[in-house]
């Protein structure tokens, strides 16, 4: 399987993460993604790319404008107004206030994110633009005949909304994928989201939508990251309605009980007949993963990316979390070496 990865990921090495009352080392590293890459060419799974540029177009297909905008300009903002720290969003709309656009760079960032844990500094923008490049590079192998392409992206994307960040996400990379390929004509697509945490950014982009399945198995919203969705009684609205299906599941599940969600997940794309598959693959579902629950051990991987083989779908991966870095590596290679593996 060919490998997309950019090099300006590294642009993205925030110091801080408001994590229980401290700024810690975020978890959301550098390191995630070189060790992963080095894994990639010492098990030799294939050619590595660096990205090509798309531009902003295929961004703003799911991302507002304005939005964007402000992710390029929030730094600036910030350093302009003579914050002494990193940009670390700390006020929102509340129950009872108005979600309107304030001037301040304060009210600026409340109102374009959903959480404080995601700190932002010089070269962020540029870094969750490649990884946006990196994924839209992996959809264009795919869509040109590769039967499976990882995009190794960083940051990752799956908690962006259309016009919201929060959960070390900016570009929603799985849903830039998925409405690229809208945009070249495949007429339906599934997003299957195996992250721990479940991928709210993605149900939300197209939660009143039947051409694009949204699937996420993760831990269970009322004890974890994102809290406010993701509960099983989100199955989409309007014409999406039937079209969103979430699997929740408690503390120390293992494969053994996991797995039967991904099968219901399977049976689910496969009655759907999607044209391509997007695959947001977080690697949290780790047994040892440091702020995830769930006990997945490394074998698994190879045993889940065969089984998303065998759907036999045109496949792109991003890569979203997972924040073991020492079993990062292996886990996430495993899920393509079980894919590649498997005719
Ligand atoms: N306390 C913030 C937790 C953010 C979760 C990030 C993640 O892995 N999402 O998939
Ligand atoms: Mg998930
Ligand atoms: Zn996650």
């Amino acid at each position: 399987m060919k490998t997309v990865f950019s090099p300006l990921h590294s642009r993205r090495d925030v110091k801080t993460e408001l994590d229980g009352g401290l700024l810690i080392e975020p978890h959301e590293k550098p390191s995630r993604a070189e060790t992963i890459l080095a894994r990639v060419k010492e098990q030799a799974l294939g050619e590595i790319l660096e990205p090509e540029e798309y531009g902003l177009e295929p961004v703003k297909r799911v991302h507002t404008a304005d939005y964007v905008a402000f992710l390029k300009t929030c730094w600036q903002e910030w350093l302009a107004a003579g914050k002494p720290g990193e940009a670390i969003p700390a006020v929102w709309a509340g129950r009872g206030m108005r979600h309107r656009l304030p001037r301040d760079i304060d009210g600026r960032l409340g109102y374009y994110s959903f959480a404080a844990e995601t700190s932002i500094s010089d070269g962020t923008w540029e870094a969750a633009r490649a990884s946006a490049n990196v994924a839209l590079t992996a959809q264009k192998l795919v869509a040109k005949g590769e039967r499976a392409a990882f995009g190794l992206c960083r940051p990752p994307g799956h908690h962006a909304h259309a016009d919201v960040f929060g959960g070390y996400c900016f570009f929603n990379n799985a849903a830039i994928v998925a409405q690229a390929f809208r945009d070249q004509g495949y007429g339906k697509v599934a997003v299957l989201d195996v992250d721990f945490h479940h991928g709210n950014g993605t149900q939300a982009i197209f939660y009143d939508r039947n051409d694009v399945l949204t699937i996420s198995l993760h831990g269970d919203p009322d004890l974890v990251f994102p809290h406010f969705l993701g509960f099983e009684d989100e199955t989409g609205e309007g014409a999406g309605e039937g079209y969103n299906l979430n699997m929740v599941y408690p503390p120390n599940t293992p494969y053994s009980v996991w797995s039967q969600g991904l099968e219901n997940a399977c049976e689910r794309i496969q009655t759907f007949k999607p044209d391509a598959l997007v695959v947001a693959l977080g690697v949290d579902t780790f047994e040892e993963d440091p702020i995830s629950f769930f006990k997945l051990i490394s074998s698994d991987y190879l045993t889940l990316g065969a089984r998303l083989a065998r759907l036999g779908l045109p496949t792109v991966f991003t890569m979203e979390g997972g924040y073991d870095v020492d079993a990062i590596g292996v886990n996430a290679v495993n899920v393509m070496q079980g894919f590649d593996r498997t005719a």
